[in-house]
């Protein structure tokens, strides 16, 4: 069983991307910008968005964070976004979901300039992707791609099975693994909470990507000898003894399942920070002009 190290994949990658912001800046170029909007006081959304400013520094982005109250209004979330499109400073930004339930997400995304849409959550951004079009890749399928190419992992002809169904991950991962490209060629299988006899389906793939935020959901006896397992999963569930009050729980059982796994990745340390890797690449590519001139 070979552990999919995230953290250093993603280590691997800002490197990557800090050398070419060096190269940059040594040309006088413009330095990318990244800007998030974070709405309300979430203890994950607080602190994945901090992790995304941290990103930035360590690889010499310029950073902004728009930070309201729960209580802001869409209109005025609304507007922020309209300046965010406006302002030629901000090459990209995202929105950090959730969103509270007074404002209608969907809404929120779709006022989003897709050029500066690094989160590639905008409409125009998933059709794109569909199509095969050049497009800004959601960061936590991107990077699940990434992780399969770095470490060679075959997937073409295999039998990819996807739990989960969310516009964030099942959706956008289950039509790039069926892309006639690497990483891709796979049959996929879609599961979700409606799936009747899921382990049927789970148990004859090769590929198991597990994005329903249930922890340990996925136990040993839902999995095949060989496998290679994805654990989207993050859930934060209450442990006393530790200072935090909390630890990360995955969608998969990791010690029962990882002795019958190829690769399996952790939490932490496995899918969460390329999500993070990601979306840099993203703003790089938007400050390049890479997906749209
Ligand atoms: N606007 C967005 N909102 C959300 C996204 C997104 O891509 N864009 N994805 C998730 C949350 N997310 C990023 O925003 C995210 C989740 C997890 C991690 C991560 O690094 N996890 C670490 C553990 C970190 C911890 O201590 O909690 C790990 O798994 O090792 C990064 C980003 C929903 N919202
Ligand atoms: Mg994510």
């Amino acid at each position: 069983m070979t552990l999919l190290d995230g953290k250093k994949t993603s280590e691997a990658i800002q490197n990557e991307i800090a050398a070419e912001v060096a190269d940059i800046k040594a040309k006088g170029g413009k330095v990318p910008h990244l800007a998030a909007i974070l709405v309300g006081n979430d203890g994950g959304s607080v602190t994945y968005v901090n992790n995304k400013v941290l990103a930035c520094e360590r690889v010499g982005f310029e950073s902004s964070l728009f930070r309201y109250e729960d209580t802001i209004t869409e209109v005025e979330l609304l507007n922020k976004i309209g300046e965010l499109n406006e302002d030629p400073a901000i090459d990209g930004f995202i929105v950090q979901l959730p969103l509270p339930k007074h404002i209608d997400a969907e809404k929120v995304l779709e006022a989003v300039n897709p050029m500066k849409d690094v989160d590639g959550f905008h409409p125009t951004n998933v059709g794109r992707m569909v199509a095969g079009l050049p497009a800004y890749l959601p960061a936590t399928p991107a990077g699940i791609l990434q992780l399969l190419e770095r470490y060679q992992i075959e997937t073409s002809g295999k039998h990819c099975v996807v739990i989960g169904r969310s516009n964030i991950v099942g959706s956008p991962m289950s039509i790039l693994m069926a892309k006639s490209a690497y990483p891709g060629n796979c049959t996929v299988t879609v599961c979700h909470s409606r799936t009747v006899d899921l382990p049927s389906y789970t148990r004859q793939a090769d590929i198991v990507i597990a994005a329903i935020g249930k922890p340990e959901f996925v136990t040993a006896d839902m999995v095949k000898e060989g496998a290679v397992v994805i654990d989207v999963g993050t859930t934060r569930v209450t442990d006393e003894s530790r200072k935090s009050g909390f630890r990360l729980k995955g969608d998969v059982n990791f010690e029962e399942v990882a002795p019958k796994c190829s690769y399996i990745t952790p939490v932490p340390g496995g899918v969460g920070p390329l999500t993070i890797a990601m979306l840099l690449k993203n703003t790089l590519k938007a400050a390049k002009k890479e997906v749209y001139a």
